[in-house]
């Protein structure tokens, strides 16, 4: 479903942190948002997931607005959500439980076996790494059946080599899954690794400051990505933009 956010405004108090932003995703899109820390991106999910109630502007999704409601999108924070006291399958379940999503439940062990978590079903999360924590937790927002996903830097707290295998992770299921995605990054190589557009934003009021698209076809490898001559021109780019 698209997602359209036009002229939105929002202030804590009288302390504005989103200033007029306007941006879409369309459906099947992955597209990353990136800019400073403390810029209001978070805030921007939780107006999207009807927590907050914005000042001025519209969010809608599939054409009709969605401010003020929430159960509407996926969201995903960056430490796994995951309930202690449940087993893996019981989490990934609770999440449709909880929206009353009543359409086919997607089979859980093939979900599973996609995510690289065969036979963890009847774990408790303790007993899985961080990573795999955190695919459960996607796998969660996943199976929820939700229109959009929006991730929040889903893999900020975990080390570099396990966040390398979760990008490659997320990116084959999203291909085969086809699921529209809003994704905050601080990681500009993230970012054009794993998106086909990205939204620079400013420092806080936040705003687009520059949408690219990128011109790779969804099918190229990571590498194949990286040994585009764009790719490096387009990482200095976004790298200036963000200075
Ligand atoms: N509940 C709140 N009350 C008042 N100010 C807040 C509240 N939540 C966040 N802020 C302020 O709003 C600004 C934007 O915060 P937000 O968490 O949305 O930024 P962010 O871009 O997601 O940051 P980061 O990239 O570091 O996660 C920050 O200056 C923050 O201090």
């Amino acid at each position: 479903m698209d997602l359209e956010v036009s002229q939105l405004s929002f202030a804590y108090e009288h302390d504005r942190v989103i200033d007029q932003l306007s941006l879409s995703v369309h459906a099947g899109e992955f597209v990353s948002l990136i800019g400073p820390s403390g810029s209001g991106k978070s805030t921007l999910f939780y107006l999207l997931g009807g927590l907050y109630q914005p000042l001025e502007g519209e969010i809608q999704l599939g054409g009709q607005s969605i401010i003020n409601q929430t159960g509407k999108i996926g969201y995903m924070p960056q430490q796994p959500s995951l309930f202690p006291w449940l087993t893996v399958a019981e989490n990934i379940r609770l999440g449709r439980r909880l929206n009353r999503i009543s359409s086919k439940f997607p089979d859980l062990v093939r979900l599973l076996k996609k995510a690289r978590l065969d036979n963890v079903e009847h774990k408790y999360p303790h007993q899985l790494s961080g990573g795999m924590q955190q695919r459960v937790a996607l796998l969660r927002t996943l199976a929820a059946g939700y229109p959009l996903l929006c991730l929040d830097e889903p893999f900020a707290a975990l080390d570099a080599l396990t966040r390398q295998q979760m990008r490659a992770w997320l990116f084959e299921l999203l291909l085969t899954e086809h699921q529209t995605i809003l994704f905050i990054t601080h990681s500009v190589e993230e970012a054009l690794l794993l998106s086909d557009r990205i939204y620079v934003l400013t420092n806080r009021p936040l705003q687009v400051k520059k949408e690219i698209v990128l011109p790779f076809q969804r099918d190229l490898s990571f590498q194949q990505r990286r040994d585009q001559s764009t790719f490096i021109d387009l990482r200095r780019k976004i790298e200036s933009l963000l200075t």
